[in-house]
């Protein structure tokens, strides 16, 4: 595009964000307004009455807010047809008054050959349009002409809009994780979209966006399967509450608020179970010969030989407190794991606890008193219903008054059902989060696993049991299993769980972690499987990872260095120090005591600060614009999964990554800068100096 070409198309898309902008504030004031007309409107008094009243109230709310979230990037691409048909694709759907589409929902069918369109395949589009805004301003515009005459030599055609990706790829990380609707990937979309039943595994490397894609299918399977999922849920499970504060906001942002996040210590309703243990102990509890163990403890519970200590709390308190128990209904563990279990009462729960008590409470059922509630509350639902109906009613003959509306009889009553059926709904989304948290045998509409690799055999017993009919989105990495209790085949886990039920797909490009710093995670992961191919880096920095060692007990002074050059080199950007665990605590006092802004990785404020000290475990998921690695030849050694634990400390960073070691340089890392041989304090390695970059660019 020439210049003045350039000025005219953005002034032609400028005018039309303006309408846009014009259309969300009218559609605002409309929300504002029913919103004030609920609060306004009588109710009978009653207490249910005003329930009522809140339901709607929270409709008109959760409308509202939004309303207010869709302000940043309203509008971000526009696709023309082949056929001349021209559609703007935002965050979410505005219609003019005569109800034709203004802006499509990215999630809506329409929207779908943004995302998919290549020179390739252009399916039926002629030109696809990035627009890029800044407030309420147009700032850019970016075209893909699909035509193949143009694009023959392209050799990277599963990548698009590549202007709207690179920015988005090479901005400051914040330390939450943002959404991708506007440079969303033609093999993200086709499993953002993928259908809703059965298991969808998605295998793929570092940073090919296993997160940040299984959240955008959130959202998409709530757009277009509402009536299925709004009252069950969407379950997300993450691997721990640091990571799911990271991607807390991106559901929001997209306009979802029907999602439950939770770890899977935290799936049993009144047992949070973060306490540690040792990895022996946790393997031993993962493993599917608990199965047996669990039933044989709550039979001699049932027999009454074992006492009678019918809540599973009891029942698993009890066996790791006496090794005689545990002897006689676990004849098949061996002498040390039974030891390994071993540990006074009182002691807090642990993760591996959990899907223990869960299989307890299953086989135990649930108690009379139970039983009963849950009958209560739901004969009390069914009267909500009822009432709810008939407040419904009540609303919608006041607003038809109010707006002087006459319909036709049926039309009144068709109305009628669709508010009662959209506010109720809204009502039971409001608790989601609290009837699932309080009831063990909450069925949900679908579950998300993030970081999959890592649950053990009876983890996937408790979940399977929250999803009978087998909804689901598995995404993980099995080259990054930290713990040997972890999925070694997606088809052995599925094909017990769901067989005949389940599919695949793959992520091979990764948007995080740049080619130069990709070259040496290739050569640990040929480490840890010899055939696994690294995926292939969507850009390149010229940063290229450095190394250095030091003499023993100069590894904290050395890190305190590094911190302090590494801020100053990535400004506002965030930096992760990650050590091994052996170390944590040691490095931790060091570190703190030089620095004191440094957050540690139990910290709550752990993701608003500019640096964090971490364990490998603590890392995952998360990324940062620049990670320094400590003593990795201790990462190595102190798990039988360091290699993984290497591999994931190695592909956090966005832009920088430095080795720091008061040992032997492992051999997997002698692609950095510097290897083996000690390097000097001061300015570290010029990367254009650089003999060796392997891994792909991309983006040229
Ligand atoms: N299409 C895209 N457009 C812009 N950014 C993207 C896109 N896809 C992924 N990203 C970004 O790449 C980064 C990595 O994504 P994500 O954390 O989802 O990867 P992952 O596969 O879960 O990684 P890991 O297994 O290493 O934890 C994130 O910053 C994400 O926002």
């Amino acid at each position: 595009m020439t210049e003045s070409v350039l000025r005219h198309e953005i002034a032609h898309e400028q005018g039309y964000v303006t309408m846009l902008y014009e259309v969300l504030e009218r559609a605002r004031a409309r929300a504002a307004a029913e919103l004030q007309r609920v609060y306004a409107g009588a109710t009978t008094g009653t207490e249910q009455a005003a329930t009522e009243r809140d339901s709607f109230a929270r409709t008109y709310a959760d409308r509202s807010s939004q309303l207010m979230t869709v302000e940043r990037g309203l509008c971000f691409g526009r696709i023309d047809t082949i056929d001349k048909a021209r559609f703007y694709i935002g965050r979410i759907g505005l219609f003019d008054d005569d109800h034709d589409p203004l802006l499509i929902d990215w999630r809506a069918p329409v929207a779908q050959p943004f995302y998919r369109a290549t020179a390739a395949d252009p399916i039926g589009v002629f030109r696809r349009r990035h627009i890029r805004l800044s407030g309420r301003t147009v700032v850019a515009v970016d075209d893909d002409i699909l035509d193949l005459a143009a694009w023959d030599d392209h050799d990277h055609d599963n990548l698009i809009g590549e202007a709207a990706l690179f920015a988005s790829l090479s901005a400051d990380r914040t330390g939450r994780m943002s959404e991708i609707v506007a440079t969303i990937q033609a093999e993200q979309d086709a499993i953002i979209r993928s259908g809703l039943p059965g298991v969808l595994v998605v295998q793929g490397g570092p940073g090919t966006g296993k997160t940040v894609v299984a959240l955008h299918r959130a959202a998409y399977l709530l757009y277009t399967y509402r009536d299925q999922l709004a009252r069950r849920g969407v379950l997300v499970v993450g691997p721990n509450a640091t990571f799911l504060r990271y991607i807390e906001q991106v559901l929001p942002s997209l306009g979802e608020t029907e999602v439950v996040l939770s770890t899977i210590g935290e799936l049993l309703p009144g047992v949070v179970g973060t306490a540690a243990e040792s990895p022996e102990a946790s393997r031993v509890k993962g493993e599917l010969q608990m199965v047996e163990v669990i039933a044989r403890a709550v039979r001699a519970v049932r027999s009454g030989r074992a006492g009678r200590d019918a809540t599973p709390a009891t029942l698993l308190t009890s066996l790791w407190s006496s090794p005689e128990r545990l002897a006689d209904v676990a004849p098949e563990l061996s002498e040390t794991d039974r030891a390994a279990l071993h540990r006074p009462p009182g002691t807090p729960w642990t993760r591996a606890d959990v899907a223990l008590l869960d299989e307890a409470a299953d086989l135990l059922g649930d108690t009379d008193a139970v039983v009963q509630q849950r009958r209560r509350a739901d004969a009390e639902r069914a009267a909500k219903d009822a009432e709810h109906l008939a407040y419904t009613r009540e609303v919608v003959h006041t607003g038809l008054a109010a707006d002087g509306l006459t319909l036709e009889p049926w039309e009144v009553d068709q109305f009628i059902t669709l508010m009662a059926e959209r506010t109720r709904h809204r009502d039971a989304l409001g608790t989601i989060a609290e009837r699932a948290a309080a009831d063990r045998t909450w069925q949900f509409g679908h579950v998300i696993v993030d970081e999959a690799q890592e649950l053990s055999p009876m983890e996937w017993r408790m979940l399977m049991r929250r999803c009978r009919r087998r909804s689901m989105t598995l995404v993980g990495d099995l080259a990054q299993a930290g713990t040997d209790a972890g999925v070694r085949s997606w088809a052995e886990l599925l094909d017990q769980h769901a067989p005949g039920r389940w599919r695949t797909a793959e992520l091979t490009v990764n948007y995080r972690t740049p080619a130069e710093i990709m070259a040496v995670a290739a050569d640990v992961l040929t480490a840890i499987d010899p055939v696994a191919a690294p995926p292939a880096s969507a850009r390149s920095t010229g940063a290229v990872p450095w190394s250095r060692c030091v003499p023993a007990g100069q590894l904290g002074r050395t890190l305190i260095e590094s911190v302090a050059a590494e801020q100053a080199r990535i400004g506002d950007g965030r930096l992760a120090v990650i050590v091994p665990r052996s170390r944590y605590a040691e490095l931790t006092t060091l570190v703190s005591a030089a620095l004191p802004g440094v957050a540690h990785g139990s910290d709550p404020g752990l993701l608003d600060a500019t640096t964090a000290i971490l364990e490998v475990g603590q890392s995952k998921g998360l990324e940062f614009d620049s990670v320094l690695i400590a003593d990795p030849g201790a990462i190595l050694r102190e798990s039988p999964r360091g290699g993984s634990d290497l591999y994931v400390a190695v592909t956090r960073a966005t832009r920088r990554l430095g080795v720091i070691s008061d040992g032997p340089l492992p051999d997997v890392l002698q692609r950095t800068v510097g290897g083996v041989a000690s390097v000097p304090a001061g300015p570290l390695p010029d990367a254009s100096r650089t003999p060796h970059s392997r891994g792909s660019n991309l983006i040229s």
